[in-house]
This record gives structure tokens, sequence and C-alpha cells, in this order.
């Protein structure tokens, strides 16, 4: 398969076969045990397309064993997945890419020693007559970086070991965007960047979602939460104590969800 690169492309392919009434991803009363320890109890969450849905919670509270199980790396003891409204199950993470769900881990899976194209392009390269087609992977990682306004790399035959923390998010975003992924989950993007560098990660968070993908992003700062999402789910203790629109809420009313578990100053 080629990959065609185009925000009408993109859109159109992320929202296709998706009614507003079903959400691309749906989590049912999912729960996950390891030994002793309740990970998750009965979660049952939305995800819809064309949002950023924050995932936030205290230490511990199963943020990252609930994207894992979304991810396909773990398997949920209890409970299930819809996606667009048909059940799924993942036997691995290849299952979950299969259906177009990227995950964006914090210390990004690029290859240093690679550029900025081959990253993008990194296991699914295009050949022309059995051979890698570098002008035209070139070409489409420079075209899908235009159309994210991504001006903060100069060249996408740079190395991935010069850029910064940004600049890296920046090309994880950008070859999600080049595979048509159609649910985007990211791991604390901004946790290792300073204000500015978030500030453009967060705007190209934005744009995935003005792209019709569905977006969740895991992160403890409140700051970036309230800036970059449309909805809020709270873990806690691995149960999900409330999603809302953001509207619906204030700093206070989401800290007291992460360390209580209920909040009376919803709505
Ligand atoms: N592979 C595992 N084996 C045993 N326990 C695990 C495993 N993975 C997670 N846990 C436990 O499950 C609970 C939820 O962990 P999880 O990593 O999902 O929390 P989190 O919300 O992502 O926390 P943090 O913000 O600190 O990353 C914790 O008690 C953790 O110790």
């Amino acid at each position: 398969m080629t990959a065609e690169v185009g925000d009408r492309a993109a859109v159109d392919l992320a929202y296709a076969g998706t009614s507003p009434d079903v959400p691309l991803l749906r989590l049912e009363h999912l729960s996950k045990s390891f030994g002793a320890v309740q990970a998750l109890t009965d979660v049952t969450l939305d995800v819809p397309v064309g949002q950023v849905t924050a995932l936030t919670g205290d230490n511990g509270a199963g943020k990252s064993v609930l994207i894992k199980c979304i991810a396909g790396i773990h398997r949920p003891d209890e409970g299930r997945l819809l996606w667009e409204g048909d059940e799924v199950s993942f036997r691995g993470p290849r299952d979950a890419a299969a259906l177009g769900i990227e995950t964006v881990y914090q210390d990004l899976a690029l290859c240093d020693n690679l550029d900025v194209a081959q990253n993008m392009f990194l296991g699914r390269e295009r050949l022309r007559h059995g051979l890698l087609d570098h002008d035209a992977m070139e070409q489409a990682a420079r075209e899908t970086l235009a159309s994210l306004s991504v001006s903060t790399i100069a060249s996408v035959r740079q190395r991935v070991a010069s850029l910064s923390g940004g600049q890296r998010q920046s090309v994880a975003i950008a070859r999600s965007v080049l595979w048509h992924s159609r649910l985007v989950i990211m791991d604390e993007p901004t946790a290792a960047l300073g204000v500015a560098q978030t500030a453009v990660v967060l705007q190209l968070i934005r744009r995935l979602a003005g792209r019709g993908v569905a977006v969740v992003v895991i992160s403890h700062n409140l700051n970036d939460v309230f800036e970059v999402a449309d909805r809020i789910a709270v873990l806690y203790l691995g149960r999900l104590a409330g999603v809302h629109p953001v509207a619906e809420l204030d700093r206070r009313a989401v800290v007291e969800l992460m360390t209580t578990g209920r909040s009376d100053r919803i709505g």
C-alpha cells in the first residue's frame, strides 16, 4: 500500500464509516489485574473522532495499563473493546496498529541514526522497482510536515539525533498523519519540553484532532490538559472517576477527581 498525503484524504479516511452516534472506540467494563494488584476496575470510556480526550489521574491510577489495553499490549481480564461498534480483540500491538491505532510513547520509538523521512517511513518504506524510493518518501514526508504547518524542522534529511524533544514529537505526530492513523494515543507528550516547545506540540495535537483523528493524551500537567483537551477523563485507583467536556470542569474539580475520586464542582 502506498501512502497518500493530503488533508482531505486524511479527514475522509478518519471519518469513513464512522457514525456520529458510534464512537470510534468504546471501552466497556474493562478490568485488569496483575496478581493482587487491581490496576483497572470496570472502566467504560468512549473515544470519539475529531476530539482530544485527556486521560489523567495520580501516579498508579491505571493510565498506562489502560492505554496498553488499547494498544494491544495488555489483554483485559474482563470487558471488551468496540471499534466503530464492533467488538475487537487484540492478540498483540500489530492487531491494534492494523486498525489504525498509533501509540506515541514518552521515549518515542525513533531511530537516532536515521533521518526524519526515514523515521517517518520506518517499517513501511516505499519501493520503486524493488528499490527504496527515497525521493518519493522525502517528498511525502515534507508534504506531511507542511500540511501540519511544522516549521521547526529545516530538512527531512536531518538526523533525528540532532532534533529537540519538541521536534521529535512533531516527527512522531507527522508519522501518524502520514499513515492515516485513526486513533493516536500520546503518553505525556510534553513531559520533557520547555514552554515554547510545549505550545508547538499542543498546537500540533489540536491539528491532529482537527483532521478527524481521535486523540488520547495522557498528562499530569493540568495546564496542558485544559489547553489541549475537549474532554477530560480522570482515573482514580483504577476506576474511571469521571469523563466530562472541559467546559464542565475547572482545575479544582479535576484535582478532586484525581485525589478523591469525586467532586461536587462539576457542571
Ligand atoms: N506489569 C505490571 N505488573 C504488575 N503491576 C503492574 C504492572 N503494570 C502496572 N501495574 C500496577 O498497576 C497499577 C496502575 O499502573 P499504571 O502504570 O497504569 O499507572 P499510571 O496511572 O500510568 O501511573 P504513572 O502516572 O505513575 O505512570 C499500579 O499499581 C502499578 O503498579
